[in-house]
């Protein structure tokens, strides 16, 4: 029997525009608390902020604006085209992006809930699926993705696909997922499978102190 304190961490992923939000927006409508990497990661490059000063020394005064705020498409343009600059900016970030999530992961641990989404896309490029409870991978075919990001942020055909080959192929991801979300389909039919995956959370968290579902926690 778990304790009263028992407390997870849940991560979630997918390549980018696979549906991370969307599928952290229906989590979070059945009750689930949020942590957003994207977020965090908007919060730590904030003007004057550490990762900021890094950030202006590593890549110069081009990547920012006049008001000083980070020029993300001019950093998106430098780092998307290039691994070693790419490299260099998540050595900046995400060691704070990493500390601040578990920050937040304590606070609201504090407030007396028992499991917490982490919503990240590198989660798995990073290792870090190997310190989480459990990990649900968000799918969509390569195409769908393409087509969906390129709508969503005006983006050209070529960045789209730059940014895809940024991240690690999915069937990697979903080789280390504990629950995979097929988004390909409409908004309804991810839904349900939302639906069932949060009720195998909580139920897993609340009778056996895991978010893993039932079937793989009897294997393992
Ligand atoms: C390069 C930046 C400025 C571009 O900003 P922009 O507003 O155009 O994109 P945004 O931050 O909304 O990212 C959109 C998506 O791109 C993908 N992405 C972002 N950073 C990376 C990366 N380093 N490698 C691969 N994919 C990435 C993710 O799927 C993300 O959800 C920004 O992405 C950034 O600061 N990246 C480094 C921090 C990071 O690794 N964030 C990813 C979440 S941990
Ligand atoms: N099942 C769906 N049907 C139609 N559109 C969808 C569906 N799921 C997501 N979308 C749309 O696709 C786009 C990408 O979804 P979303 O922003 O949730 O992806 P993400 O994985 O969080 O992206 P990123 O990695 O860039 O943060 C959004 O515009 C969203 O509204």
């Amino acid at each position: 029997m778990p304790q009263d304190d028992t407390f997870v961490i849940v991560g979630l992923t997918g390549g980018i525009a696979s549906g991370k939000s969307t599928v952290a927006n229906m989590m979070a409508e059945l009750g689930a608390r949020i942590i957003d990497a994207d977020v965090i990661a908007r919060k730590i490059v904030e003007p004057g902020e550490p990762a900021w000063e890094d950030i202006r020394e590593a890549f110069g005064d081009e990547v920012l604006r006049d008001d000083d705020t980070l020029d993300r498409e001019a950093l998106g343009k430098v780092v998307f085209g290039d691994r070693e600059a790419r490299k260099k900016l998540e050595s900046i970030t995400h060691p704070r992006i990493g500390q601040r999530m578990m920050e937040r992961a304590q606070q609201i641990r504090s407030e007396g809930h028992h499991w917490v989404i982490y919503d990240a896309a590198l989660i798995v490029e990073n290792g870090i699926h190997e310190w989480l409870d459990s990990l649900i991978v968000v799918a969509a075919d390569r195409d769908v993705q393409i087509k969906r990001v390129m709508e969503r942020d005006n983006m050209s055909h070529d960045e789209a696909v730059q940014r895809l080959d940024a991240q690690m192929p999915l069937e990697e991801k979903i080789a280390v997922a504990d629950y995979v979300i097929d988004n390909n389909g409409t908004l309804q039919q991810t839904r349900e499978q939302v639906e069932q995956i949060y009720q195998q959370i909580e139920e897993g968290v609340r009778t056996r102190g895991t978010a893993k579902p039932a079937d793989e926690d009897a294997q393992t």
